[in-house]
């Protein structure tokens, strides 16, 4: 029977919206030198969906990066196998297309991800096993026949090649009128068991083309592409048919040319290998962030020949493997940055010695080279310290100077433009707010710092002259404090009415609603509509009207969210505008939790009578719902 003349039709389920590329990422165990080994990883995970690694821009900080799934240095070939893998065979077998790809640094695992050892199978044998085990288990009752084919392929130089037919010419890459991709001349072998894959499989996987750069001897230069397709098709008139194709692809690696040393037939290798993962990085990019009006498939062989599997009704997972090595820093980096759906930089050292050592390795290295090391003395001294921490090797930044080579930190630099370019505009729009509240929060951090400073000051005058506001030299050194508390005694009338609480501050309204007093609300509403805006009025005695237990109940609540809450969540607090709510997250950062609500105080520009007009807004907003 000629299958080729038969009526195909969709597959089920097939429909016009385009699905997004599902994106695993897999930290593969440390494997260093024993002379390497001090360094210890640059990368590591956070928990089943986040990983971070180091800022090359600030070793005291990390990158926090967010994926579908992260798989740890633990994980196992079956676990990845069952996560990332089996749930979407069965829609090969329903006429849909699959695609699953291993991209990453050389070196990073592709290879061991998607092949394996025969003590630790890979993707590849455990998916074409699942395949077969999927149609033996097919009822004979649902009436359709299934035979199971393989081809094998690479793509080397943007050419084509037949692994099943070793020799073969560049092929042609076609599509036909229902959209299907095809490759007329290439080979197609049906297999009938598992041990008959494995013996078209193993030969053909020799016939790779491999070479060996600086980073690893076995080093892939080629994308290997299998392609497992399964037909079913119908017992009955009318002979309905239906192709669900799989492709399991080995990337290339994605070294960089000027690190790896590669010249003449290895340079041009590693510019069609970057052709092609850069299109495969756009047409990713533009399948997940939904907004590209053309995918770029046709930029690349590679993306052209996964077209119908990549993207569409398809169902695609990307394995980004990655190394936990300094030595692969870089190559980490970008494919963490082609891999991510979003990212954000961490105020937090990577390990407990790095606290300490207030490092910016590549400002320094850059300042050093561009104007010859000369600063001012403090610059001077901080460079001395920054020495003698990187000589004894505590300091990430010690294996950032490997890194510090203009032309590295340069890529780096453009790597970093070309992904900003790349992202859709809330993306960005999203870094710069994280940058810009890190940088407020820093600043605020420090004002902080600072008015503590001299709140001991003040305490160890106090201890020192009966009258500390008459001492000058207190009322000079405090000259911000001081222009706080001028502009606190001003009349403030947004500070005397009180509204009701916002969306954030509900469960303060919620618990103020278990014992609603009718009575003492309209007293307490009498107090604080005092048409003259004068607080002094209602100041104080007002909280001996309210029921002790209740008020106690409110006051915790408050202090929940002044120790917890989020700085949307503190803004929902009365008196408290983005400034404060900051100023309250800064005082968090540097001292940890308000033991009690008092201590509100000591955050900066929170006097006594700021702190009772507060209190009062808080408590009476809360009752007044
Ligand atoms: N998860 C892992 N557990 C144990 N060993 C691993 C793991 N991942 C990779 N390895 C080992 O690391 C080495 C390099 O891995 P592999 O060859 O798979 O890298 P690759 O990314 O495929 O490189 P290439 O681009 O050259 O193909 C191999 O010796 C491999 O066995």
């Amino acid at each position: 029977m000629h299958f080729s003349q038969l009526r195909r039709v969709a597959p089920d389920g097939a429909n016009k919206k385009t699905s997004r590329v599902r994106v695993a990422v897999r930290l593969r165990p440390y494997m260093g030198k024993q002379d390497e080994k001090d360094e210890g990883p640059c990368v590591r995970g956070l928990d089943s969906q986040n990983l971070e690694i180091i800022n090359w821009r600030n070793a005291m900080e990390t990158v926090k990066y967010h994926f579908d799934v992260f798989h740890g240095e633990q994980t196992t070939q079956q676990e990845v196998f069952l996560s990332s893998v089996k749930p979407i065979l069965p829609h090969i077998l329903g006429g849909q297309n699959a695609s699953v790809f291993a991209y990453g640094p050389t070196g990073a695992g592709k290879t061991h991800t998607m092949l394996g050892s025969s003590e630790q199978p890979g993707v590849i044998p455990r998916a074409v096993r699942e395949v077969f085990n999927l149609v033996k288990a097919k009822d004979e009752e649902e009436g359709w026949d299934y035979s199971i084919g393989m081809s094998y392929l690479e793509i080397y130089n943007e050419k084509v090649l037949d692994l099943l037919s070793p020799g073969s010419q560049d092929l042609p890459i076609r599509e036909d009128k229902d959209k299907n991709i095809l490759i007329p001349g290439l080979t197609h072998t049906t297999i009938s068991s598992f041990s008959d894959f494995d013996k078209h499989f193993i030969p053909a996987s020799l016939n790779r083309t491999t070479a060996s750069t600086k980073l690893n001897h076995r080093s892939s230069r080629s994308h290997a592409i299998l392609l497992i397709k399964v037909v079913r098709t119908l017992h009955a008139f009318p002979y309905r048919q239906q192709t669900g194709k799989l492709y399991l692809v080995d990337l290339a690696g994605s070294e960089d040319n000027r690190r790896t040393g590669n010249k003449g037939i290895r340079l041009k290798e590693s510019g069609a290998i970057n052709l092609s993962l850069f299109t495969l990085s756009k047409v990713v990019d533009s399948l997940n962030s939904g907004t590209a009006i053309r995918v770029p498939y046709r930029d690349s062989k590679l993306t052209r020949l996964l077209q119908d599997s990549l993207g569409g009704s398809a169902h695609s997972v990307m394995i980004t493997n990655i190394a936990p090595e300094y030595k692969y820093y870089f190559d980490t980096f970008s494919a963490l940055n082609f891999a991510a759906k979003s990212k954000l930089i961490v105020n937090k050292p990577f390990t407990q010695e790095t606290v300490a050592v207030p490092v910016l390795p590549v400002k320094r290295a850059r300042e050093n080279h561009e104007v010859g090391g000369s600063g001012t003395e403090p610059h001077k001294k901080k460079q001395k310290e920054e020495k003698k921490i990187e000589e004894d090797g505590s300091s990430p930044s010690a294996h950032f100077d490997r890194l510090a080579e203009p032309s590295v930190m340069d890529r780096l630099i453009a790597l970093e433009k070309l992904m900003m370019s790349c992202q859709d505009k809330n993306r960005l729009d999203m870094l710069k707010d994280v940058a810009q509240s890190r940088k407020e929060i820093q600043e605020l951090k420090e004002r902080q710092r600072e008015f503590e400073s001299k709140a001991l000051l003040l305490s160890r005058l106090a201890g020192d002259k009966v009258n500390v506001k008459q001492d000058p030299v207190f009322k000079n050194s405090t000259a911000p404090l001081q222009r706080k508390q001028t502009s606190a005694t001003k009349p403030n009338k947004q500070q005397a009415v009180v509204q009701p609480l916002q969306v954030s501050s509900q469960p303060l309204q919620q618990l103020a609603n278990i014992k609603p007093s009718v009575c003492i609300k309209k007293k307490l509403s009498d107090h604080i509509e005092l048409p003259d805006g004068k607080e002094n009025a209602v100041e104080s005695g007002w909280e001996s009207q309210l029921n002790t237990s209740l008020l106690e109940q409110l006051r915790q609540k408050i202090l929940q969210i002044l120790n917890t809450g989020s700085l949307k969540e503190l803004k929902g607090l009365q008196q408290i505008g983005d400034k404060k709510a900051k100023l309250i997250l800064g005082w968090r950062e540097i001292n940890g939790h308000f033991t009690k609500l008092e201590d509100l105080v000591k955050v900066e520009g929170m006097t006594d009578k700021r702190f009772s007009s507060f209190m009062k807004a808080n408590i009476l907003s809360a009752m007044g719902k």
